[in-house]
């Protein structure tokens, strides 16, 4: 039994069982490389996630607490998801001020992670999330290239992770998933954030949590949006909609700042950047909701806020004839507007992240982007129309990506919200 094989078999199999299609198995068999989880991986089947305004806020910072506060169904003013999830955009900001403080003064906040082994199995388990990586993110593998060794490893075991929290939910043992086995899911994200990783991939991501300034509440709020996945699948409005997209794609802006660094001529706000990073995980998830709208009405769900679409005069029962009609493209032009909102809301913030970081992020905004504009390109025909960025555009993207990259941090102040 090889040394990565005894780091799967570990004391703590019943969690293991319990998460049984999520146990990594190190295969030798190069034949078995789309095996990279125990099961086959079924991907997009089921449910939406990730792959984190109402319309008055468009064009328009978000500054005045009145705005945040939403009216609930019973009347009475409450938080608005906005508001809630700015509050997490501070925690990340201030803690990571305050890890580059204690780093100036030489202080270890973060635990020593125990592992069981050596360097050795520790590149090992990152290698492996490099694979994972690679084979299910082609593009973003690609991109993560273009960092630093450090950092590319680090957002490899963030995207394992992310990916297998995702396919708790969305993968082929999806229906055997109850909120107690999130939960065992959850209690072993915070034993790897005390240093005790359960396999080798958890290890990876310990390790990473140990170097980088990277705080457990985003990835808690990522399973909390696998909670909300498996006892929702209608949104009634968009400040419910934004608190999912924040769940299962904001989170992941989040968790990346830390590791892709700001610039150090940068003078943007920290908490700024972190608002920038929300900005495009909400950007993609809500690009991502629009192009698969027929894919999901299919499953029976409608990622739409139900409120906007009765204004427009629609109800699920037209989504689910997947007809365009000019009510249809009326409400998926004010949809996209939005979207791009976000995405101009993010671009501020590339430009305050550290320059090694600056060009993949810009490509995958840039193409993920031009996903909109596919959508206008098909008729709003996103019912039985992929909307999907060609390769000749991607490859166009690329440069472009790399010349914005080029521009080093503004002066110039972002708005935090
Ligand atoms: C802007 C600043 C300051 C930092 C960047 C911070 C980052 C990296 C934000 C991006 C967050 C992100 C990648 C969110 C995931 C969004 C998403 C919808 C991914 C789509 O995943 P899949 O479902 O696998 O995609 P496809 O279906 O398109 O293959």
């Amino acid at each position: 039994m090889s040394a990565a094989m005894m780091w799967v078999v570990s004391p703590n199999s019943e969690v293991c069982n319990q998460l049984g299609f999520l146990e990594t198995t190190r295969t030798t068999d190069s034949s078995n490389k789309k095996g990279l989880f125990r099961n086959e991986r079924l991907k997009n089947v089921g449910r939406k996630h990730r792959c984190y305004s109402v319309f008055n806020k468009v064009g328009s910072r978000r500054t005045s607490v009145a705005r945040r506060v939403v009216a609930n169904p019973s009347g009475n003013l409450a938080i608005s998801s906005e508001q809630l999830v700015y509050d997490v955009v501070l925690k990340q900001a201030a803690l990571v001020k305050k890890q580059m403080r204690s780093r100036e003064e030489d202080v270890d906040v973060k635990p020593e992670i125990v592992l069981p082994g050596n360097l050795g199995l520790l590149n090992e388990a990152y290698d492996r999330c490099g694979e994972v990586c690679a084979e299910y993110a082609k593009t973003f593998y690609l991109g993560t290239l273009l960092m630093t060794p450090e950092r590319r490893k680090a957002i490899w075991a963030i995207y394992v992770w992310c990916r297998r929290t995702d396919e708790l939910v969305d993968g082929p043992n999806a229906s055997h998933i109850t909120p107690k086995a999130l939960d065992r899911w959850e209690s072993r994200l915070e034993d790897l954030f005390n240093g005790r990783p359960f396999d080798m991939l958890d290890a990876a991501l310990s390790d990473t949590v140990s170097k980088f300034p990277v705080d457990i509440q985003p990835f808690k709020d990522m399973i909390d949006g696998m909670r909300m996945d498996l006892r929702k699948s209608r949104y009634e409005n968009f400040d419910e909609l934004y608190l999912y997209c924040y769940y299962v794609a904001g989170t992941v802006g989040l968790m990346s700042v830390p590791i892709m660094g700001i610039a150090p001529e940068s003078n943007a706000p920290t908490e700024s950047v972190y608002n920038a990073a929300l900005a495009l995980g909400i950007a993609n998830q809500l690009t991502n909701i629009l192009r698969d709208v027929g894919e999901d009405a299919r499953r029976g769900r409608v990622y739409l806020p139900q409120d906007e679409l009765a204004q427009a005069g629609l109800s699920d029962e037209d989504i689910f004839a997947m007809k365009v009609t000019d009510k249809w493209r009326f409400f998926m032009k004010k949809q996209i507007h939005r979207a791009r909102t976000f995405f101009d809301q993010a671009e501020e913030g590339v430009t305050q992240l550290s320059s090694a970081s600056r060009w993949p992020v810009w490509a995958s905004l840039l193409l993920y982007r031009q996903i909109l504009d596919e959508i206008e390109a098909n008729d709003y025909n996103n019912f039985t129309k992929r909307a999907y960025v060609s390769k000749p555009k991607k490859i166009v993207a690329l440069p472009v990506a790399y010349a914005k990259s080029l521009v080093p941090p503004s002066s110039r102040k972002l708005a935090s919200n």
